[in-house]
């Protein structure tokens, strides 16, 4: 039996293996370590696959991103951290793959240094969630999950 499961990837950019551990005034004491187990857990429940990764490293992201495409990735949930400001790269990938993807921010870029209003990303993103802490990464998997599953409202 093939797996019919679809699969969304997790992308973190760099630093963001310190999640938790480092300024958790600005990005809470939740660890990257447990972003990523919750949302397999909570991705089961909507009958998907989650993968993760996080680099420091620009190539390896980029790799990754090319990986994706082979794997049979439906989309990506995608905080660029540092590289949403400067990597042009990093979005000629994603161009490239043609893997949708939704960006995500946890803290709120329009309350910060004005160069971090800026993205490579949002304009080919299917949504953008800033500001909502580590639950951005909640909101996104299951605003895939309910993309996936038809779209439908339920109030
Ligand atoms: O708010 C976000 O998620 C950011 O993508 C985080 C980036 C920073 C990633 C580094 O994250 C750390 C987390 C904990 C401790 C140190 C860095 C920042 O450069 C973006 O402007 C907004």
């Amino acid at each position: 039996m093939t797996d019919t499961k679809k699969k969304i990837l997790l992308i973190n950019g760099p630093n963001l293996n310190l999640l938790g551990t480092r300024e958790p005034e600005l990005y809470g004491t939740t660890t990257l370590a447990q972003v990523e187990t919750a949302l397999v857990e909570r991705a089961a429940r909507h009958n998907l696959e989650l993968d993760y990764f996080q680099s420091n490293h620009e190539g390896h992201i980029l790799d990754r991103i090319h990986q994706a495409r082979t794997e049979g990735v439906t989309g990506i949930i995608l905080n660029p951290a540092g590289l949403s400001h400067s990597s042009v790269a990093m979005r000629d990938a994603l161009l490239g793959v043609a893997i949708p993807y939704i960006e995500i921010h946890i803290t709120n870029r329009y309350q910060r240094e004005k160069w971090r209003h800026q993205s490579h990303f949002s304009d080919k993103a299917e949504a953008v969630i800033t500001g909502l802490g580590v639950f951005g990464y909640v909101a996104s998997l299951d605003w895939w999950a309910w993309k996936l599953e038809g779209s439908s409202f339920e109030a």
